[in-house]
C-alpha cells in the first residue's frame, strides 16, 4: 500500500498499516525536503508504480485531502482499519477511510470515503457519516446521527442521539452539539453556539 502525504497523519497510518501486516511499498510529498517518514525513504513524483497500487491519501486537513483526492489519478485503498478498533459486522466503511486504535463503529454505521475516524472515537449505530469527515480523537457520536461531506468534529466532541450536521463543519474541542448545524458553521462550547461561518 501506498501513503500520499509524508505528515503526522501520515506516520499514525503506517502504524495502522503495521497492525494490521500490511506493507508500505512508497510514501509520496509534494515537498521535496522531506525525505523519510518512519525510517521509509519518501518520493517526490508521481511514478507510475505508485498510479498502479493502492493508496490511502493521508492528509488530516478535509479541504486538501478532498482537493488532493478529486485530482489524483492513482488507484484508492480499501479502508483501513488499526487491529484494536471494533467495527461492527452490520457497518459499511468505504475507501480511503483509516480507523485508529481504539475506535469503535457500531450496528447499522455507514463511513464514507478519505474520512478520518481517530484515536478512541466512538460513532454509535445508525449513523451515516458523508465522505472527507473527520471524527477526532475521544469524539463521542451517538445514534442516528448524520454528518454531512467535510465536517471535522474536535477532539473531545460530543454529539446527542438523532442530530443533523451540515457539510463542511467546525465543531470545537469539547463543544457539546444538542441541535441540528446548518452547512458551514463553526460551533463551541457546552451547549454548543454557532460562533461564525466558514466559506
Ligand atoms: C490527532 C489530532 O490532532 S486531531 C485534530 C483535533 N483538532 C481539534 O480538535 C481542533 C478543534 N479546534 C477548535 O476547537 C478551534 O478552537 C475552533 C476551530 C473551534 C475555533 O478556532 P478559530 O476559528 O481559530 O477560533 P478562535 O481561536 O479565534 O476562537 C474564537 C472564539 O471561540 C472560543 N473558542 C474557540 N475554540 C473553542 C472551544 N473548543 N471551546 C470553547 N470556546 C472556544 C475562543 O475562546 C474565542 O472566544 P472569544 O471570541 O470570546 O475570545
Amino acid at each position: 500500500m501506498n501513503i500520499y502525504g509524508a505528515s503526522g497523519h501520515g506516520k499514525v497510518i503506517i502504524d495502522i498499516a503495521e497492525s494490521i501486516n500490511i506493507t508500505i511499498d512508497q510514501i509520496f510529498d509534494d515537498n521535496n525536503k522531506i525525505y523519510t517518514l518512519n525510517e521509509i525513504s519518501v518520493i517526490h513524483d508521481l511514478n507510475k508504480n505508485f498510479l498502479n497500487s493502492d493508496t490511502i491519501i493521508a492528509i488530516g486537513n478535509n479541504k486538501i485531502r478532498k482537493r488532493v483526492a478529486d485530482s489524483f489519478k492513482g488507484k484508492i485503498a480499501e479502508a483501513i482499519i488499526h487491529k484494536s478498533a471494533i467495527i461492527s459486522p452490520n457497518a459499511i466503511v468505504e475507501k480511503g477511510t483509516v480507523i485508529m486504535p481504539n475506535a469503535s463503529v457500531n450496528s447499522a454505521t455507514s463511513i464514507g470515503e478519505h474520512c478520518i475516524i481517530n484515536t478512541a472515537s466512538t460513532i454509535d449505530h445508525d449513523c451515516v457519516l458523508g465522505n472527507y469527515v473527520h471524527i477526532s480523537p475521544n469524539a463521542a457520536i451517538a445514534g442516528n446521527v448524520i454528518i454531512n461531506e467535510g465536517t471535522h468534529v474536535g477532539i473531545g466532541a460530543v454529539v446527542i442521539p438523532g442530530i443533523k450536521i451540515g457539510n463542511w463543519v467546525t465543531i470545537g474541542a469539547g463543544a457539546v452539539i444538542i441541535r441540528d448545524v446548518p452547512d458551514h458553521a463553526v460551533v463551541v462550547g457546552n451547549p454548543g453556539k454557532i460562533i461564525k461561518y466558514l466559506n
